[in-house]
């Protein structure tokens, strides 16, 4: 962003960041209510006035049902929406809330409405205003967790989820021109109070930010690094595919799998780097699908279990028995005849199984 960090943002700086949506048929604005999503809404109507032809706006809000000021806030986006011309939709998140990890159920169930509401309006994309700070705070809270690479590179401006494409056109903006744009519009926006509660982690990060920039870690240094490791990240992504097709060219093993089962040559899968061999178990345990994405750190213990086994050497790897055999994530994985074999692990037995016989 040229614009200055405390300076509204200009209309031709939202055409550019509005630039690559242009030809969209349909999109969906996802706007809470709070300072962030409303600016983005007024940026994205802005903008849309401003061409001939352009993608249809459809402003989404989710009610989570856990505020009560929530449906009131709702109403509030959808005045401020008519106003600008913008047709709006409340949906509401029903059913059982869980009782740990509330604020991750609510953003699963909103992204499943969101993306519901995009294939309803034709929209391709669904448009949510993710600012600079939250791509600092998301990175921070996965520095914490001891994330990797992947992990570290936070929020990407573009992802696939549920057939609907997720834009952050505003990941790289930070949240005072936001709300600077707002205070020139003279528009009024909630502020969820939860943004503050010092229960969650995110708002506690979020207190410290200052603290950091004060040490020269402001927001900007922050998001940047998140960047250059998302670089870094999409560079092993695609040493990760060559080594796989250097794997599927060495196998001579013409045994039958099933269609997503895995299995490669347990010496050339030896000679790749520690990331690379991490990622290739990651993905084949992925692609089976059983259990989601398995944890980080168990496949990296997975991973030092197989390469003590190689290392034990093929001695013990000669006779064809299995030398490891271990269940991850819904995947078995052995090491038997010098191949390494990912498939899917039988299904565990209940004890009702075991009564019955
Ligand atoms: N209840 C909701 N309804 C629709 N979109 C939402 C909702 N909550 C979040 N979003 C979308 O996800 C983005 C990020 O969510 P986050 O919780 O960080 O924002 P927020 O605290 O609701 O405030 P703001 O609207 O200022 O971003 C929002 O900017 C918005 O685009």
């Amino acid at each position: 962003m040229s614009d200055d960090d405390n300076s509204p943002i200009s209309a031709r700086t939202a055409k550019q960041l509005f630039a690559a949506l242009k030809s969209a048929p349909a999109l969906v604005l996802a706007v809470s209510g709070g300072p962030d999503s409303v600016a983005l809404m007024w940026l994205a109507a802005r903008w849309r006035r401003s061409l001939a032809r352009g993608p249809l706006l459809t402003v989404v809000t989710v009610d989570h049902g856990l505020r009560p000021e929530a449906a009131r806030e709702a109403r509030e986006v959808k005045r401020l929406a008519a106003e600008l011309g913008l047709p709006h939709r409340t949906l509401r998140w029903r059913g059982v809330k869980p009782k740990t990890g509330l604020p991750a159920a609510a953003r699963e169930a909103r992204y499943r409405l969101l993306a519901e509401a995009a294939r309803k309006a034709g929209a391709s994309h669904v448009l949510t205003a993710h600012t600079r700070d939250d791509q600092a705070e998301t990175l921070l809270m996965r520095m914490l967790r001891g994330s990797g690479l992947a992990g570290l590179s936070a929020m990407a401006g573009l992802t696939e989820r549920d057939g609907v494409v997720l834009t952050r056109p505003l990941l790289d903006v930070p949240k005072s021109q936001l709300v600077a744009t707002l205070r020139r519009a003279k528009i009024g926006f909630a502020e969820d109070p939860t943004n503050r509660d010092t229960a969650f982690t995110r708002p506690r990060l979020r207190a410290l930010l200052p603290q950091l920039a004060a040490e020269g870690g402001d927001v900007r240094s922050l998001a940047r690094l998140a960047g250059r490791l998302a670089r870094a990240n999409a560079a092993v992504e695609v040493l990760t595919d060559g080594a796989e097709r250097f794997l599927r060219l060495r196998d001579r093993d013409d045994a039958p799998h099933g269609p997503a089962a895995r299995s490669f040559e347990a010496r050339a899968f030896a000679g790749l780097p520690e990331e690379v061999r991490l990622r290739i178990l990651l993905r084949a345990i992925d692609a089976l699908g059983h259990e989601g994405p398995a944890e980080l750190g168990k496949v990296e213990t997975l991973l030092s279990a197989l390469d003590q086994a190689l290392a034990a050497g093929p001695r013990a790897a000669a006779n064809g028995r299995a030398i490891l055999k271990q269940t991850l994530a819904g995947a078995l994985i052995s090491l038997a005849g010098g191949r390494i074999s990912i498939t899917p692990a039988p299904a565990r037995r209940s004890r009702r199984d075991f009564k019955g016989g």
